[in-house]
């Protein structure tokens, strides 16, 4: 179970008592996420979500609580931080940075389908356009430097078809980097798979952890949920009727520009390999202790991915 840090009952009645929320009622750990710790708390209130930030320091999460706030200023059911009584947004929670929020209801999708895709395509291109005026630029975390860097560092853990494919990869999107510098960029979710999205039924209700929040390619961020909510995990292949779903729901409410067409290709390839290398970063870390190493999410799924967009990447036009 993904709980980092751990929360007596005494540590969360004094949470608790510090926010508008009544009295508290229960708690429990959500096993889902591997990057944050995050509890179910129960009060007289209502319900709500505590999260614990893992990876960041206090003063890095400012930048995703206000890019939440924008977004949900702009009408996205989004999880605003809560303000306690003493005004404050985020805290100090035994030595991690952390927030409440509100738990929205709905559930996560055991799978997707092409209603579903067509909901999120949808809801992110409105999600992009929103974006654009949202005024911090942050680089991501992981981002071109962090696969630079990543890449060499775990090359000696890899077998060498593995680490020709990773660095060879790398430098395609450098050599069509280097003449499309202007390629659109926007404020991204960066990790919109389906688990960080909550549905009544076929009705998408709220989108979550914006923890990988950046400001960058707005393709980047298209090919990143194309390739969870399209792709059959076994084989790495699209599913092209969950391809069309999405991408004419994405393309009726925004139109790329001729340059995003082009680099489509190279962003399907580095958005598979962005999330195989943080699997792989994440395995290699854990693979000395068997409890995180059995949450981890396999690598394997994000190698085959990027293996079948090399073999063939489909265009971005619908028809
Ligand atoms: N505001 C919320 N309302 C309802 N459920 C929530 C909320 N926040 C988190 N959850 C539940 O907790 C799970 C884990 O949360 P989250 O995805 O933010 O964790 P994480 O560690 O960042 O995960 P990962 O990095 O693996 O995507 C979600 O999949 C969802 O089921
Ligand atoms: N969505 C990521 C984990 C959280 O960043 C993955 O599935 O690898």
């Amino acid at each position: 179970m993904a709980v980092y840090t751990s929360l007596s009952d005494s540590d969360m009645r004094a949470l608790v008592a510090d926010y508008y929320l009544g009295e508290l009622v229960s708690y429990q750990g959500i096993s889902g996420g591997v990057e944050n710790t995050n509890y179910f708390v129960n009060t007289t209130t209502g319900k709500y979500v505590l999260t614990l930030f893992e990876e960041f320091e206090f003063d890095e999460v400012p930048y995703f609580l206000d890019v939440v706030a924008h977004l949900k200023h702009k009408g996205f059911n989004v999880p605003a931080a809560l303000i306690d009584i003493h005004g404050e947004r985020l805290r100090m929670v035994n030595e991690r940075p952390a927030i409440m929020v509100d738990c929205f209801s709905g559930s996560e999708l055991k799978t997707t389908n092409e209603a579903t895709c067509k909901e999120m395509g949808a809801a992110l291109a409105k999600l992009h356009i929103a974006g654009e005026d949202f005024p911090q630029h942050r680089e991501s975390h992981r981002g071109v430097a962090w696969w630079h860097a990543t890449s060499q560092s775990i090359q000696s853990e890899l077998e060498p078809e593995q680490a020709n494919l990773l660095l060879s990869q790398i430098a395609e999107f450098d050599d069509f980097m280097a003449d499309h510098a202007d390629l659109p960029k926007t404020t991204i979710h960066g990790d919109l798979f389906y688990n960080n999205t909550l549905f009544d039924g076929e009705s998408l209700s709220a989108i979550i952890d914006f923890y990988n929040a950046c400001h960058s390619w707005v393709m980047y961020d298209l090919a990143i949920v194309v390739n969870d909510w399209c792709s059959d995990m076994t084989t790495g292949e699209l599913d092209m009727a969950k391809y069309r779903a999405l991408l004419k729901a994405y393309l009726y409410e925004r139109e790329p520009s001729a340059e995003e067409v082009v680099a489509w290709p190279y962003m399907l390839r580095i958005a598979a390999l962005r999330f195989w290398l943080s699997r792989l970063e994440a395995w290699h870390g854990a693979k000395h202790d068997p409890e995180r190493l059995a949450q981890q999410h396999d690598p394997l799924e994000f190698q085959r991915i990027l293996e079948a967009r090399v073999r063939y990447t489909p265009t971005l036009e619908v028809s």
